[in-house]
């Protein structure tokens, strides 16, 4: 069997004189080396090309992190000059792609905007500038450090039992990254929270009635997943969901001849 193909999503740049559709590389080598399947980057183009046409010839959704933020309006909230950036096209594509994804059953694996747009995408809302709550914790990466510091292992978050990602897991904490402003505020009816960090807030989600492998996480795998366990795990189990739907589609077609 042929590799099986997953989206990848893009944020939309401005850079000489064109918009570029780009995603960073971690993603692309923890989908290759350790998911071991084959990254396809889809254009922030909105409606202009048709998502049921390409869940058709994908077996799974990544949907990658990025400095933007997903535009309040789009879960009743209020763009401020202090929230942005903003990537309007990105929120255009984003949103529409995990709702037909679940819906089709296509493995989805969404990290940092990512779970911040599965939310908004299902009818929740998100808190912005999450480090200000009393209480919390600094979410943030330092802007200044170099990329490792910026990515390192920093944080504990708590597994909620009996959830898709402690079938991952055999221990009920897991040490992660964190490198993120805003995080879910009120969950989406169809999620359900898969692990917490000791501030409150929610790092993980999974999507409850989902007919395939779909999961969320705060914090970012793609980074360590070449060295560190737990973001190797996630990764696994993702390319694991592809590799079981592309051979799933492969039965159907033969069955069907
Ligand atoms: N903008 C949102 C989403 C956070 C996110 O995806 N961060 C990845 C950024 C990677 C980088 O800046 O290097 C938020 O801040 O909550």
């Amino acid at each position: 069997m042929p590799t099986p193909l997953i989206a990848v999503t893009t944020d939309a740049k401005d850079l000489e004189k064109y918009t570029w559709h780009a995603t960073p590389q971690p993603y692309l080598d923890a989908a290759i080396s350790t998911a071991g399947v084959l990254p396809a980057l889809v254009p922030s183009l909105g409606d202009k090309y048709d998502l049921d046409s390409l869940l058709e010839t994908v077996n799974g959704v990544l949907v990658t992190g990025s400095a933007s933020n997903v535009y309040p309006a789009l879960y009743g909230g209020n763009a401020t000059d202090e929230n942005g950036p903003y990537d309007h096209a990105r929120d255009a594509t984003t949103l529409p792609l995990i709702r037909r994804a679940i819906e089709k059953g296509v493995p989805l694996l969404a990290i940092c905007r990512g779970i911040q747009e599965l939310n908004v995408a299902l009818g929740g809302t998100l808190a912005m500038e999450v480090h200000e709550r009393d209480g919390a914790f600094d979410h943030r990466g330092d802007e200044e450090a170099a990329f490792d510091a910026r990515f390192a292992i920093r944080q504990s978050v708590k597994i909620t039992p009996g959830g898709c990602l402690a079938g991952l897991f055999d221990t009920s904490e897991i040490a992660v990254n964190s490198v993120h402003r805003q995080a879910a505020s009120t969950v989406a009816p169809r999620l359900q929270v898969e692990a917490m960090a000791d501030d409150g807030t929610v790092e993980a989600v999974s999507v409850k009635d989902a007919p395939g492998f779909a999961l969320g996480v705060q914090w970012h795998p793609e980074y360590w997943a070449h060295n560190d366990n737990a973001s190797a795990r996630i990764f696994k189990a993702f390319g694991e969901a592809v590799h079981r739907h592309a051979n799933a589609r492969i039965s159907a077609r033969i069955a069907a001849e």
